[in-house]
């Protein structure tokens, strides 16, 4: 029964800090050595499995995440501060795909696990750097380089924590229906629901829990009676029961004499059903005679040595929404302490193969001609980070930009397309023109 809860994020690795041109300055001296420092390290964007995180949900509110940008480089070459990097938390089992390739970048199986889904960017080159026998005294610094942008999407096959047990219009659909997000259809006839319902149950302190709304349970169940079977085998994988008996005595039904078939048909299926921790919720409290009902049941549920001890019993009205809200924090605590049964697993065929590799970016470029614009277009990865690197206030930084489109083979490109002495060359995703020129 597991169902696959989802969510898209946006992610904004840091810009590495840019790298600084500086010379060092001393008395008497009047022109000294470079002395410009690197930039620091953008943050890179880190997914972590958090054992504590049953859902996605959180992903629901929060959907844009930015790590900080690295320092600037210093003078005397000092370099840049680091910037920290974004953790963000998930559960175990969480699948991150790129959302715009589909490519599986990551399946977070165990509690500490980490992922880096969108990397921080390297702080660029000082000019200390660039200092050659040649050039001692070089006035020429790189940018940082942008952190990685990137959507993911993240999908969580997950199992329910609770389950709803009770006969046929108990009132687990409703109950359902009024503390989670699941919309089931509910129903004044028995065996309204026929697959199981699920929902996401968030308490306003934060913590939350996956619930399945079973369908209804009775007598004969464990021999396959009624939905019985498929019934069982979803009651066996939670790990908390809460198990619903209706109080409003309509049909002369007898709370306690349901609350007893249902414990029946769960000890006979598999005994050890019974020692899982289990919630009692007296329901429809709202109705006439319910008080009295409850009342009669609690003492009968006490006579009987026969049955495992009850620690509670929880009066709610699902209408009314009385004591809805004390049942799931309750319900929260509970699962705090609850055992993982070892049925409580996801079928191995869901955990796909580790993957943890950036793909490589390759340096290749485009060549085109725009022509209501009257320029020529390079797009591309590789040419537009090294124009996003590249300080555009100093000429000697221009220059070898200009070096660095020749040597990728920019210019050849440019010739072969028919592009001629002083026509207009544009960098993707900037302003920046250039002539070019042979
Ligand atoms: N008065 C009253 N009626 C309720 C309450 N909760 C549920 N009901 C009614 O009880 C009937 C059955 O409710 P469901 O939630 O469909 O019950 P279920 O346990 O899911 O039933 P199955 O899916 O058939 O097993 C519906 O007519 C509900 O409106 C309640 O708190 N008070
Ligand atoms: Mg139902």
């Amino acid at each position: 029964m597991a169902f696959v809860d989802q969510a898209q994020v946006e992610l904004k690795a840091g810009k590495g800090g840019d790298g600084i041109v500086s010379f060092r300055h001393e008395k008497f001296v009047a022109m000294g050595g470079p002395f410009g420092g690197d930039g620091g390290h953008g943050g890179s964007i880190i997914l972590k499995v958090d054992e504590g995180l049953r859902t996605l949900m959180d992903f629901r509110y929060n959907r844009h995440f930015k790590a900080q940008a690295g320092g600037n480089g210093g003078t005397k070459g000092m370099t840049g501060a680091s910037a920290d990097d974004r953790i963000i938390k998930v559960p175990e089992g969480t699948l991150v795909y790129d959302a715009d390739t589909g490519e599986l970048l990551g399946d977070l199986l165990e509690n500490g696990q980490t992922l880096v889904v969108a990397k921080g960017g390297r702080g660029g080159r000082g000019n200390i750097r660039f200092a050659t026998p040649a050039n001692p005294a070089p006035e020429i610094s790189e940018n940082g380089e942008p952190g990685q942008v990137r959507n993911i999407r993240m999908e969580l096959r997950v199992l329910a924590d609770v389950g709803l047990v009770g006969f046929p219009s108990a009132g687990k659909s409703t109950l359902l229906s009024v503390v989670s997000n699941a919309k089931p259809k509910i129903g004044a006839y028995h065996f309204t629901t026929i697959d199981p319902n699920i929902g996401l149950v968030r308490l306003a302190d934060g913590r939350d829990f996956v619930m399945a709304d079973l369908p209804g349970l009775i007598e004969g169940a464990s021999q396959g009676v009624g939905l019985g079977f498929e019934f069982l085998r979803h009651v066996e994988r939670t790990r908390l029961i809460l198990h619903l008996v209706d109080m409003s005595g309509i049909e002369g039904n007898d709370p306690y004499e349901q609350y007893r078939k249902i414990l029946t048909e769960l000890k006979e299926y598999d005994p050890t059903l019974l020692e899982r921790p289990q919630i009692v919720v007296a329901t429809k409290m709202d109705m006439p005679d319910a008080a009295d009902l409850l009342a009669t049941f609690k003492k009968q549920v006490q006579a009987d040595s026969g049955l495992p001890a009850v620690p509670e019993i929880v009066p709610i009205s699902a209408i009314q929404q009385n004591g809805v809200n004390q049942l799931m924090i309750l319900t929260a605590n509970t699962l705090e302490t609850a055992p993982v049964p070892e049925s409580y697993h996801l079928e191995p065929e869901t955990t796909a193969e580790k993957i943890y590799k950036f793909k490589e970016e390759k340096p290749e470029f485009k060549v085109e001609w725009v022509a209501d614009e009257n320029t020529w277009l390079i797009s591309g990865q590789a040419v537009e980070k090294l124009f996003a690197m590249t300080n555009m206030q100093r000429e000697a930084t221009i220059m070898r930009f200009a070096r660095k489109l020749r040597h990728m083979g920019v210019d050849e490109r440019l010739k072969e397309a028919g592009a001629k002495n002083g026509d207009d060359v544009r960098i993707n995703n900037s302003d920046f023109v250039f002539e070019f020129s042979e």
